[in-house]
């Protein structure tokens, strides 16, 4: 798929990963709606793109994606301003293993909300154009990891999730291609504020920390990279590609 001229849709797009996927997306002549909580960094990111001439092909709208009202009016405003969705991110994620509920409704349940608003709007069968939606777990989607037994529990989620509507997808014509990007540690906010939001299971921080040296620290930019080759082989539907320090690899899961 060439970006240029394609529309996408970011959530938790001020920062971090999110940041770097916008910011690659942009660089491929994509255009940008930028959905996060956190105004004073999206506005911090639209001051940059302003100086790299890329913003007036990105829109911020404040989004709480705990509120799917608040999703539905940003698709809504994304699609009155530049026509379509083509691409989605769902990439808005938290880890919180006290407030453990609320971890599942940002992790899980609004790449749920997210998508399926996005079937409405590309969706084949009801009018649509098709396109790609890439949802971000992690690597503990696939390999449990110490200390976050809920936050693991929400990325085996999203993996789940998107392998099967992937699934229905291609069965149903939806004309849309699934997949969820896997990473192992990555540098940000999130990572680094992590070993704080272990809550009953902080004395396990010790094994997640030996996670770190076995598998490495990657970039934000590392995982966008990653992101924009999911968004762009239309060869690739239902995939989880774990990308670690080490490098990546597509996960090969048991056939029935
Ligand atoms: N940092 C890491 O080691 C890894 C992160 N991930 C996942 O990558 C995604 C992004 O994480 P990072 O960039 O590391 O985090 P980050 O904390 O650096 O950035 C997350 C962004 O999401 C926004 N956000 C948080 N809650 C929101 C909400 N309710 N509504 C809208 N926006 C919201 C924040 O304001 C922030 O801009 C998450 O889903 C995370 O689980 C996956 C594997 C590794
Ligand atoms: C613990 C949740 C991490 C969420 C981010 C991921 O999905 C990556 C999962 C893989 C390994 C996680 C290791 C976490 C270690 C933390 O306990 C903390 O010690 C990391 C400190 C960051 C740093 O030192 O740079």
């Amino acid at each position: 798929m060439a970006l240029s001229g394609k529309i996408a849709v970011v959530t938790g797009a001020a920062m971090g990963i999110g940041k770097a996927i916008t910011e690659i997306l942009l660089q491929n002549g994509a255009t940008v709606a930028l959905l996060d909580v956190n105004e004073p960094a999206a506005k911090a990111l639209m001051d940059e793109l302003q100086n790299k001439n890329e913003k007036d092909r990105a829109l911020f709208l404040k989004c709480d994606v705990e509120s799917e009202e608040q999703i539905q009016a940003a698709f809504q405003k994304t699609i009155e301003t530049f026509g379509r969705v083509d691409i989605l991110c769902n990439n808005a994620g938290i880890v919180d293993e006290t407030n453990w509920k609320k971890t599942i409704s940002i992790n899980l349940e609004a790449v749920i909300s997210g998508t399926y608003l996005a079937l409405e709007h590309m969706n084949k069968m009801t009018g649509g154009q098709g396109g790609v939606i890439v949802n971000t777990a992690s690597m503990t989607g696939v390999y449990p990891v110490q200390g976050c037994p809920v936050y693991t529990a929400t990325k085996h989620g999203v993996v789940g999730f998107t392998r099967a509507m992937a699934i229905n997808s291609t069965a149903s014509g939806y004309g849309i291609r699934l997949n969820a990007i896997c990473p192992g540690p990555v540098k940000t906010e999130l990572l680094n504020n992590s070993s704080l939001k272990l809550g009953q299971f902080s004395p396990l921080q010790q094994s997640a920390n030996q996670i770190l040296e076995v598998m490495g620290i990657l970039s934000a930019s590392d995982v966008a990279e990653a992101v924009l080759e999911l968004v762009t082989d239309e060869t690739k539907n239902g995939e989880a590609l774990v990308i670690l320090g080490k490098g990546k690899h597509f996960v090969a899961f048991p056939s029935m």
